[in-house]
């Protein structure tokens, strides 16, 4: 990025959620540190207590890189993806705050695509999407691509959010802006990503997009389960008939 680097007087806070997360967490952040030289910026980590000792990682990257950079905002068990959100922000002193899985199925070269692009727009928020072109996925089985193509085209139809990737979880936010939508948002687990945003639109916020490619997990296992996919047909339910 260049000038526009520094130039850039604003700092982002990277909320990432961990759970069970030991063999990713310290590549992502050896990543985020490589792909972001010139960017003032801050990890919060939120682990729910996860049985692998992701946490002692953690502190072993704190002293690495120190307690300013790098934020441990543990709870005590796993209470789900969309409260970790929250719990994250209420710790971001950044004026923008970035979301990202810790597994590398979000990779931090593109984040300054996003930080570019929030600058060139002034977008509220700026969301990666696997379905324009440049985008993608890797490493799924057929089984998970059509759950997260299906869950897209049936969110797509019944919500008109003007979003290509609705259910994807990489993306910036000016931090007012979450602060606000995220007040409004009933959803716990996975179907937050898509009540955040459909929640964002109808608020008149401006979204712009980038196209990342997202790769399946090498270490560690998903936590989508089957749970997860009722819940977010409930949630689509509910989005229906409140927005
Ligand atoms: N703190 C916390 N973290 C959690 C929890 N559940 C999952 N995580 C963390 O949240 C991130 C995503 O979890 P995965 O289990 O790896 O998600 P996925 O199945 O690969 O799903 C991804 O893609 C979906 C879209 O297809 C997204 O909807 C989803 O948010 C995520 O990005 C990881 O960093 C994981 O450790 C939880 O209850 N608590």
């Amino acid at each position: 990025m260049g000038n526009e680097q520094k130039e850039n007087s604003n700092k982002y806070s990277i909320i990432i959620p961990t759970y069970n997360e030991r063999l990713n967490i310290a590549l992502l952040v050896y990543l985020i540190f490589k792909h972001l030289p010139n960017v003032n910026f801050e990890i919060i980590v939120v682990d729910d207590g996860s049985p692998d000792g992701t946490q002692d990682i953690v502190k072993q990257l704190q002293s690495v890189y120190g307690e300013d950079r790098i934020l441990l905002r543990a709870r005590p068990k796993k209470l789900g993806l969309g409260t970790a959100y929250i719990h994250g922000l209420k710790h971001a002193s950044g004026n923008f705050v970035v979301i990202m899985d810790a597994d590398l199925s979000h990779h931090p070269k593109y984040l300054p695509n996003f930080i570019k692009k929030q600058m060139e727009t002034g977008a509220d928020i700026v969301t990666g999407t696997r379905y324009v072109k440049g985008g993608g996925v890797h490493g799924w089985n057929l089984m998970r691509k059509l759950t997260s193509r299906g869950a897209n085209v049936l969110a797509q139809t019944l919500l008109w959010p003007g979003v290509s990737d609705l259910t994807g979880s990489f993306r910036l936010y000016r931090k007012s802006v979450l602060e606000d939508v995220i007040g409004s948002c009933v959803s716990k687990g996975y179907v937050f990503q898509m009540e955040m945003i459909v929640r964002a639109t109808r608020k008149g916020y401006n979204i712009a997009e980038v196209p990342i490619t997202f790769v399946d997990r090498v270490y560690g296992s998903s936590k989508l389960g089957g749970s997860e996919i009722v819940e977010y047909l409930k949630g689509l339910i509910y989005l229906l008939l409140t927005t």
